[in-house]
């Protein structure tokens, strides 16, 4: 019996050992693994096609790892501020000549009777200069006009050119402040109403300040509506500025707070903070804006208040523009769409009623299509070329 079990236990053994050396002799070999289905570069696909027949020409090189193929997002590089404003003088132009061309015409009648002159007062008011500054233009005007006796086309440019001139004030500074003194960063605000171009002059600002060299922070404080956080972050990621923003309905002075603290430990230049600034009630805004500029200023001081304006808008604009006023002290005014309105009278009532310069005009949807005011510039795109 034991000499049976024996004989089984070796024919067993015998067995397994046959079948563990067919195996090797038939396993599935690395070379006819099918190959890996990769994008051919530089031709290399062909010559291992050509080479048919070895081994090392059937295979296929290893597949990068995946993370290789997920391809960072480009950076751009955007175009530096200066001479932005002369660049996009055809978009002034094309929008405000009316108003130009119009003053023009009746300043250069034969017969400037108080017709004319009630013409010319209509004239500006329509494109919004305001009651007080027209009056005080005509007036002017009609002086000058007396002193000249004829006048030329040359003579009439001129003395409009002169008048626009003295209204929007080029000897107000109009610099940003976007240098803080010491080690931390600049800090603006930016505030207006939703749909006047807030978010996307924020965007535009960041971009033409990395144009310019600074590294930028944007703080997506208008918790209120998600994609307005999800807009900056676009254009963020676009010219590699790191975007803070907090949970959609969270607290705006808290994504402030976050966004300045963040531009503090890496030493940018400037941060940026995008406000919803709702205009539900004047005391909700005081709240809103108010709590966000306190805990600002526990890390840093704000230097900018930026406040967005839609030039398209009018007297109504101006009126939401008057409310920001009174909630937060505006150091600047960014007008926007100065592209799509023959109303460019506004950039005069609006310095005038807020006691604030224009800094900054949005003059198209592009990129790029934020300029510094040039008061010179705007008024020769206003009245056609000399
Ligand atoms: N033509 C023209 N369009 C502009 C200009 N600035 C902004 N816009 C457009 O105005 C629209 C509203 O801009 P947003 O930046 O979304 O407005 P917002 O004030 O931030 O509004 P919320 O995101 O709701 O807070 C967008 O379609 C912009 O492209 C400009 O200077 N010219």
């Amino acid at each position: 019996m034991d000499g049976y079990l024996v004989i089984s236990i070796v024919v067993i053994l015998a067995a397994l050992l046959a079948a563990g050396g067919l195996f090797f002799m038939f396993r599935p070999s690395a070379k006819k693994l099918p190959p890996v289905d990769t994008p051919p570069a530089g031709g290399g696909g062909e010559e291992e096609e050509q080479g048919g027949g070895t081994a090392t020409a059937t295979l296929a090189p290893p597949a990068p790892p995946v993370e290789e193929l997920v391809k960072p997002p480009e950076v751009e590089v955007p175009p530096p501020s200066a001479g932005r404003m002369v660049r996009l003088r055809a978009r002034l132009a094309r929008s405000q000549t009316t108003l130009g061309k119009g003053l023009l015409e009746l300043l250069s009648r034969d017969r400037l009777d108080d017709e004319v002159w009630d013409e010319i007062e209509e004239t500006l008011i329509t494109a919004d200069v305001g009651v007080a500054p027209t009056r005080a233009m005509v007036e002017e005007l009609r002086t000058k006009v007396k002193v000249l006796g004829s006048r030329t086309p040359k003579e009439v440019r001129g003395l409009l050119r002169e008048q626009l001139l003295t209204q929007i004030n080029p000897g107000l500074d109009r610099t940003l402040h976007t240098s803080a003194p010491g080690e931390r960063p600049a800090v603006l605000l930016v505030v207006g109403v939703n749909g006047t171009g807030k978010t996307t002059t924020t965007g535009k600002l960041a971009r033409s300040l990395i144009g310019d060299g600074k590294s930028v922070v944007l703080g997506a404080a208008d918790t209120f509506r998600a994609a307005a956080a999800d807009q900056l972050q676009t254009w963020g990621d676009r010219v590699g500025a790191p975007v803070v923003r907090g949970p959609e309905g969270g607290d705006p002075a808290s994504v402030a707070f976050d966004a300045v603290s963040r531009g503090i430990s890496d030493k940018a230049d400037v941060v940026i903070v995008d406000t919803a600034g709702r205009l539900h009630t004047k005391t909700g805004l005081m709240d809103e804006l108010g709590k966000v500029k306190r805990v600002i200023e526990k890390r840093a001081q704000v230097d900018e208040v930026l406040l967005v304006l839609d030039a398209t808008t009018g007297q109504n604009g101006m009126r939401q523009a008057q409310v920001f006023a009174e909630v937060v002290n505006i150091t600047g005014i960014a007008l926007t769409k100065l592209d799509g309105t023959a109303k460019g009278g506004i950039v005069i009532s609006v310095q005038r009623e807020l006691g604030v310069p224009v800094k900054l005009a949005g003059l198209g949807e592009g990129p790029d299509d934020l300029a510094p005011f040039d008061p010179e510039v705007f008024v020769d795109a206003l009245l056609g070329e000399a």
